[in-house]
């Protein structure tokens, strides 16, 4: 989960980290949410709180209840008095291209507001927290300055604020590019196919208009906008918004959701707009996803296509960092829960009950669109029938296929096919009493979908994908009493949160559908009851009201981290001065990165998607002579540390006297001797975090998993969980470690029977200081490189005035056993007694069955108190090549002011 509470402890520092941020607001949001649900249990007349109206049937939220004008939170101040939130209520604008309301026009100034139908509105509908007003198109042309001034007055009424489209860019940006491009091709339906010429002609005006109607809702936005607001933009439609928005105020908070699966950058690289759609969104603060999978995605489609960097925080661009994260939807269950006691609702129940008595009655809930897999669905249910005759009469399918971009003329195939398919099943299968499936093309009332979910035996979402799908959540809320089936498809967001409970499937395979529908229908009532309770205890405790809060919340936090992490361009380093000291030193230690620092400058954006992977450094031949004599220089230790594989640095350095450090410190040599694998040990908190929080989300969506977190790793234990789903989510949550949090980091992931384990060393300089028996101090440290984000601890790792009590997120990571003491400005490096070198420990591995066990041996230990580091403030210089932002203290231009320096050391023994 996003903001991973972990390791916080009571007494918060002056700088509070951002996980303690992120904790006391989500303390502070329980206990309002805990005052408030104490208000509700007083009488109505004590609650200035308003209270939702149940009551209403024609539309799913009442008027006051759409946008829920502020409510009143209360808490108590540290003296016990009690405080009312309302003041301090965080605006949110949330800017989405649909509105919770349609408008319907009954005459020059007169409009009548529907419900809008899907799971964004149903989503943002159950955000409560917030002074929120909601910002879109309202489904509709209004051409006529009267028309415009009546709708607008009408939705202000619900919070909501109109942008108005014309008819042609809704065409061009709704139904074409929207619709028709970023909906198929998001879901894995791929471009439309049609006359070559035409589709790149009507790429490019459908994407003009995208960006249009996108400066339009930024120019909405703009003129609502007021200081300290946050603007929360959604979905595929308002990619282009963060940039807008962004470009008119820098300052703006702004956050952007994306409410569908984000593909395989292998699908988005097809995109004609990939670079600046990509570009764009990457201007808003934090970005979200569903899934840890969409998030991944994305990520991988920054560093392929536009050759950034992934760290495990987000994807950062010239010292930008944009946050990136997974936020799973959930619904507002109590809405639900408490509906199914409305009279109304009980009624309708009784109907259906009635109705279908004596029959097993299926349920699907759909939009009509392609992705919701509703021909592979009925198809599925054909097949069921066509091998279960014994069945025929005694189940019936009945679907729900709401309406939707019936301008678009994929959609409208749909219709005919889906009634097509019907049909024939109706007809053959059907008899003069009654037909298998009941298909209603239109919208239910929430009060009639309430009543469908409760009574219904089991729901059948078959998604080829889908974002998230609500409507799974939706059905296990309703089912407390009947504990019915869900089968819900694997390519749902949601199939990751609720499939410790549902059955899942591949809905392309009709077969296995068919068979799990047998499933299903004889599934013993123990085993329903404990699929259901796993499924809605996930339900009832992750709501779209924590969704939000935690969104928000976030988006908070990484704005006060971005302030606070902004760093200074730092100044170029005097050479003179560098060379100076070193030639007065006794015993250096020269750090050099390779990549960009020691090779010809590389400009990774100037070639192709598939090189960047391919090219292969080479040392720069200027450097050859310079380096050599560094290196045969017996006062001098040279260091090589790369993110290279071994296999580069033997082939670029073998000849040389000195050390190399591959895959980040991962491996070590000296290169008179073989490659030593270093265990990591001491784990940067940057990364534990984020594998602590993939741990935790997929502990809690997978029933009876747990994660524990030991000294030196980390691990996730599924042995007890279902064997199937434990090993579909382990899988999930490896291949997540692997191209997410941990991609760039120095650990290793180690998978035994049903656990998942990782752990990280960083221990290369206390093994050169014992390899060469130093007996001397060393008095001179060089650091130079183009070291990224994640590793800019070796710049600040050897300060001497680095203050000792600097909070941990701002603390280079320093290793246990080699701690620098800060007694005036001398650095002293210290290796205790009973630690164990790097180079020690070895991994060794066995395979037992299909378990990997990683053992780790250590043999030497230093004496205590050795002292090997006497640095002078002033010998100290660690230096960034080729970027623009960076801790360290001076930088480089380019590697050729790297040769330049090497050059003058060189000459300086
Ligand atoms: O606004 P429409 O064009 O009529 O379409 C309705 C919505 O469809 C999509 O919903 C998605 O959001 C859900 C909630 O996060 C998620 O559960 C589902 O899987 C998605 O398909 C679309 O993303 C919305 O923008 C539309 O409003
Ligand atoms: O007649 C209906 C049928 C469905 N829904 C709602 O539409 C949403 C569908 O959301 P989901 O996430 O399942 O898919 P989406 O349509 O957003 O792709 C759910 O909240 C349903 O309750 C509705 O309002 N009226």
């Amino acid at each position: 989960m996003p903001g991973n509470l972990y390791n916080i402890c009571s007494n918060l520092p002056a700088t509070p980290t951002r996980l303690e941020r992120l904790l006391r607001d989500r303390e502070l949001r329980k206990y309002s949410k805990c005052l408030n649900d104490c208000e509700a249990e007083l009488p109505s007349s004590t609650q200035d709180c308003f209270s939702p109206d149940l009551e209403s049937s024609t539309c799913w939220f009442n008027d006051e209840e759409l946008l829920e004008p502020v409510s009143a939170s209360r808490s108590l101040n540290d003296d016990g008095e009690r405080l009312d939130f309302r003041a301090s209520k965080q605006r949110l604008l949330v800017v989405a291209n649909r509105l919770p309301v349609s408008a319907v026009r009954h005459g020059e100034d007169s409009w009548q507001l529907e419900m809008s139908v899907g799971g964004l509105v149903t989503a943002l509908l159950g955000v409560k927290e917030f002074d929120t007003r909601w910002i879109g198109w309202a489904g509709v042309n209004v051409p006529d300055e009267i028309g415009q001034k009546a709708l607008a007055k009408a939705l202000d009424e619900k919070r909501c604020i109109p942008v108005f489209l014309d008819e042609e860019v809704v065409h061009q940006y709704y139904n074409g590019y929207c619709n028709n491009i970023l909906w198929p091709l998001f879901h894995y339906i791929g471009l439309p196919q049609e006359d070559r010429l035409a589709t790149t002609r009507s790429f490019q005006s459908q994407f003009d208009a995208y960006k249009k109607a996108n400066q339009l809702f930024a120019d909405v936005v703009n003129e609502h906008y007021e200081e300290g607001d946050v603007v929360w933009c959604h979905d595929y439609h308002l990619m282009f918004l963060p940039k807008c928005l962004k470009e008119r105020n820098s300052k703006m908070k702004v956050g952007w959701f994306l409410h569908t699966p984000f593909p395989s950058s292998e699908i988005h690289r097809m995109l004609p707009s990939r670079l600046e759609l990509l570009r764009s969104v990457l201007a808003a603060d934090l970005v979200g996803f569903h899934t840890y999978d969409y998030a991944r995605h994305f990520v991988s489609a920054c560093t392929r296509i536009l050759g950034l960097e992934g760290t495990p925080e987000g994807v950062e661009d010239q010292g930008k960092l944009t946050r990136i994260a997974a936020f799973p939807v959930g619904i507002d269950s109590e809405r639900f829960i408490k509906a199914l006691e409305l009279p109304e609702v009980q009624d309708h129940m009784k109907v259906l009950k009635q109705r279908f008595a004596g029959r097993k009655v299926m349920l699907g809930v759909d939009r009509l669109d392609m992705i919701k897999g509703i021909p592979q669905k009925i198809l599925a249910f054909e097949k069921f029938l066509e091998e279960n005759p014994n069945w025929r009469n005694k189940v019936v399918l009945l679907q729900i296929a709401v309406p939707t971009r019936t301008d678009v003329p994929e959609y409208q195939k749909l219709t005919s096919q889906v009634h097509e398919i019907v049909g024939r099943i109706n007809g053959r299968f059907g008899s003069l009493t009654a037909v298998p499936i009941h298909h209603l093309d239109r919208s239910l009332d929430f009060h009639e979908l309430c009543a469908l979910y409760a009574v219904t035996d089991v729901a059948l979402v078959t998604s080829l994908r889908d974002g998230m799908n609500l409507v799974s959540y939706e059905y296990v809320a309703c089912q407390e009493s009947k504990k019915g089936v869900l089968i819900l498809s694997e390519f749902a967001g949601a199939a990751q949160s609720l499939g410790a409970g549902a059955i899942l499937v591949n809905p392309w395979n009709v077969t296995e559908v068919a068979s799990s529908i047998g499933y299903a229908l004889n599934m013993p009532a123990d085993e329903r009851e404990k699929r259901h309770h796993h499924n809605f205890k996930h339900v009832i405790s992750h709501t779209a009201q924590e969704w939000a809060a935690t969104f928000v919340s976030e988006l908070n936090v990484t704005i006060v981290e971005a302030q606070l992490r902004t760093r200074q361009i730092p100044p170029p380093l005097p050479i003179e001065v560098a060379v100076d000291r070193y030639s007065c030193s006794n015993n250096r230690l020269l750090i050099l990165g390779f990549n960009a620092t020691l090779t010809e400058p590389v400009d990774t954006l100037g070639r192709k998607d598939s090189q960047i992977n391919e090219w292969e450094p080479k040392l720069r031949p200027d450097l050859q002579e310079p380096l050599r004599k560094l290196c045969d220089d017996p006062k001098t230790t040279v260091l090589i540390l790369s993110g290279s594989a071994r296999n580069v640095l033997d082939d670029n350095f073998s000849d040389y006297n000195l050390w190399l450090a591959a895959e980040n410190g991962m491996f070590l040599r000296v290169t008179t001797g073989d490659w030593m694998t270093t265990m990591p040990e001491n784990l940067s908190m940057e990364w534990v975090d984020s594998v602590k929080n993939v741990f935790e989300y997929f502990t809690d969506r997978t029933p009876r998993s747990q994660f524990e977190v030991r000294e030196t790793s980390l691990i996730w234990n599924y042995k007890y969980s279902d064997v199937e789903f434990g090993r579909l989510q382990a899988r999930d949550l490896l291949q997540h470690l692997w191209t997410g949090p941990i991609s760039n980091a120095s650990l290793d992931v180690v998978q035994g029977r049903r656990s998942v384990e990782g752990a990280a060393i960083d221990r290369i300089l206390g093994e050169i200081v014992h390899n060469k028996g130093m007996k001397e101090p060393i008095d001179y440290v060089l650091c130079i490189g183009h070291f990224l984000t994640k590793d800019e601890d070796i710049y600040t790792f050897f300060e001497p005035e680095l203050p000792s009590e600097v909070p941990a997120s701002v603390r280079p990571q320093v290793p246990t056993q080699v701690r620098t003491s800060t007694a005036g400005s001398r650095a002293a490096l210290l290796l205790k007694q009973n630690s164990m070198s790097a180079v020690e420990q070895n991994k060794s591995y066995s395979i037992d069955g299909d378990t990997l066990h990683l053992m780790v041996t250590d043999r030497i230990s230093f004496q205590e108190g050795s002292s090997v580091l006497d640095l002078q403030a002033n010998d100290y210089f660690s230096c960034s090549v080729a970027r623009k932002r960076s801790n360290s203290r001076y930088r480089l231009q380019s590697s050729d002011e790297v040769v330049t320096l090497l050059r003058e050391l060189a000459d300086h023994r």
